[in-house]
């Protein structure tokens, strides 16, 4: 059962949202100020939780264990995810066949909370070829099914139906139909149909699809959806002073800056780093609102907005281009691509749809090497023209995707070159929080690469990676207590790991205390740096980058 938030919160109504539509427009409040490294409130499980339908076949139901490593044979796999035991496996209940426990202990657990009930549900769903669920009906028939047997309380479920489902919104969107479709599922496979009518489980789907948050790992991979009366009272800012951290099924609000007593606590629903247009389009069609924090006040003269040359500078042949672009009316009609009313905005807005379309397209490719040609196509958009700062969207984000595909492709050097890249030079820009959770578990991914390259041939000569890695992996455990908190798995696997690794470094280099390599360290970085400089034409040929 979800529990209360602990007395250093409070829920009122909040001055951010009092133009929403409908809804009580409430939101959390701070009893008492918050310093980073804080927890301002944490939950042990949220009300309800459905995991994607790939994480069910590898992931822990009650605990949320993700026993599969991603990359398994090489570098990122070996430190991203430390925190999973090596011989973490999970079973299947045998009575579904569709979810799975890591052990008896989370078997019971998850029975007990109300898979007693769902259980049989599951299975003759399971039971008919090709029918696979949303995950936003699963978590539905599971609420609803806990509820009509008495595992959720008359305090939670009032809080929880108090929540906006945005139901007027809805029926004036696409999703319209396949929203009905899958209320009249969810009320048929959960056997509630004497204790709950198809509004009203209209109105819940509408909540849950409203409302819910992302479960993650604690390295930020996304497996699945959670809701909770209490989280999702959360309200929004582009410019939050608040994120969740999860270990588990524990998750816990934590500070991004300083809180005063009474101010109230926002998380961001959205990618803030996107552009104005793009953040706004994003809030509105999923959320239902506009968004006016203090980043969108400033409009597109935010940091995210900011061109590296004016729109006006284009080169002519980037101009032709730009005409001769595919779907390039398309990408003028779309608002996301919005640059202004000039015709060089007008060309500029179309090679900015092109270059978020590239990052989309890259997505659906079932080879690495097409996803990687096309990264390299939208990334080029972005470098040649001149135009994108490094860190202005899509540009990071096809930075991010390539290191995935190159690390997949083997091609290491390049994947640890941008990874290096993107810790030095992308993320101070885009988060500009030192311990901002994205910025911390990507320099441990960075750090986990140099380590990898230290055990093998030298990637980049001169350069001694094992003192890179005990750098970078030092940085990682010195934010992490902000970032994650002291007690979550990923701050006591990255500890671990830099006690291990600075003793076998004092070992090889016969000294008793490691704090006396840190000169050394610091003078491998600088050197790391003048081999991979900050350089306008990064990514022209990625290959090409190391001096
Ligand atoms: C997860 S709920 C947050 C809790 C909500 N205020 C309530 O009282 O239930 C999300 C909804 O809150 C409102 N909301 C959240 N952030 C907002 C913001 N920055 N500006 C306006 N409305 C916001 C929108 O109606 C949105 O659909």
């Amino acid at each position: 059962m979800a529990q209360r938030p602990n007395e250093n919160v409070y829920f009122a109504r909040s001055p951010i949202c009092d133009a929403a539509s409908s809804g009580s427009g409430k939101g959390l409040f701070a009893n008492r100020a918050f310093a980073p490294g804080d927890a301002i409130s944490v939950i042990e499980r949220p009300l309800g939780t459905s995991l994607d339908v790939s994480r069910l076949e590898d992931t822990c139901s009650n605990c949320f264990l993700w026993t599969t490593m991603p990359h398994a044979d090489h570098g990122e796999a070996l430190g991203a995810r430390l925190y999973v035991p090596e011989d973490a496996r999970v079973d299947v209940c045998t009575g579904c066949r569709s979810v799975r426990y890591c052990g008896k202990k989370c078997q019971t657990a998850a029975w007990k909370r109300g898979h007693k009930y769902e259980c049989k549900v599951l299975k003759s769903i399971n039971s008919m070829p090709g029918r696979s669920l949303p995950k936003a009906v699963f978590a539905i028939i599971d609420m609803l099914s806990r509820r009509k047997n008495g595992l959720i309380d008359d305090r939670t479920w009032a809080m929880l139906c108090e929540l906006d489902g945005h139901v007027d919104h809805f029926r004036m969107s696409e999703v319209w139909s396949d929203i009905e479709l899958m209320a009249t599922g969810a009320l048929h496979y959960s056997g509630t149909g004497n204790t709950f009518d198809r509004d009203f489980v209209i109105s819940m789907l509408g909540r849950v699809l409203a409302n819910s948050l992302t479960i993650i790992t604690p390295s930020l991979d996304p497996m699945g959806i959670m809701i909770d009366p209490h989280l999702c009272r959360i309200n929004h800012s582009c410019d939050p002073n608040a994120f969740i951290m999860m270990d588990g099924p524990q998750v816990s609000i934590r500070p991004l800056r300083e809180i005063k007593k009474d101010e109230e606590v926002l998380i961001s629903y959205c990618d803030t780093t996107l552009p104005y247009a793009r953040r706004q389009l994003d809030l509105q069609t999923r959320w239902f609102f506009t968004c006016k924090c203090s980043k969108c006040k400033l409009g597109t003269t935010a940091p995210e907005d900011e061109w590296k040359t004016p729109p006006k500078d284009l080169a002519p042949e980037w101009k032709a281009k730009a005409k001769e672009m595919s779907g390039r009316q398309a990408l003028l009609d779309d608002p996301a691509n919005y640059v202004g009313p000039s015709a060089d905005e007008k060309h500029v807005a179309v090679l900015q749809g092109k270059a978020f379309e590239c990052h989309r397209e890259a997505q659906l490719q079932e080879r690495f090497p097409d996803s990687l040609r096309i990264l390299k196509e939208g990334m080029s958009i972005c470098s040649q023209t001149k135009l994108w700062p490094i860190h202005r969207q899509p540009y990071p984000s096809l930075r991010d995707d390539c290191i995935y595909a190159l690390l997949e492709l083997q091609k290491y050097r390049e994947a640890f070159t941008q990874s290096f890249v993107r810790y030095r030079y992308v993320m101070p820009k885009l988060q500009r929080t030192s311990f901002h959770p994205a910025r911390v578990t990507q320099t441990w991914s960075t750090a986990m690469l140099a380590f990898y390259f230290s055990q093998e041939a030298p990637i980049i000569p001169g350069v001694e990676m094992p003192l890179v890695a005990l750098m970078l992996m030092r940085e990682t455990a010195g934010l992490c207590e902000k970032s994650h908190g002291g007690k979550n798995t990923f701050t006591i696997s990255v500890k671990k790991k830099l006690r291990e690794v600075e003793s076998a470094l004092c070992a090889v280099l016969g000294v008793d205390d490691p704090t006396i390599i840190t000169t050394e360290g610091s003078e491998q970085m600088d050197i790391l740096e003048e081999k991979i400089p900050f350089n306008d034409d990064l990514d022209v040929g990625l290959e090409a980058i190391v001096r």
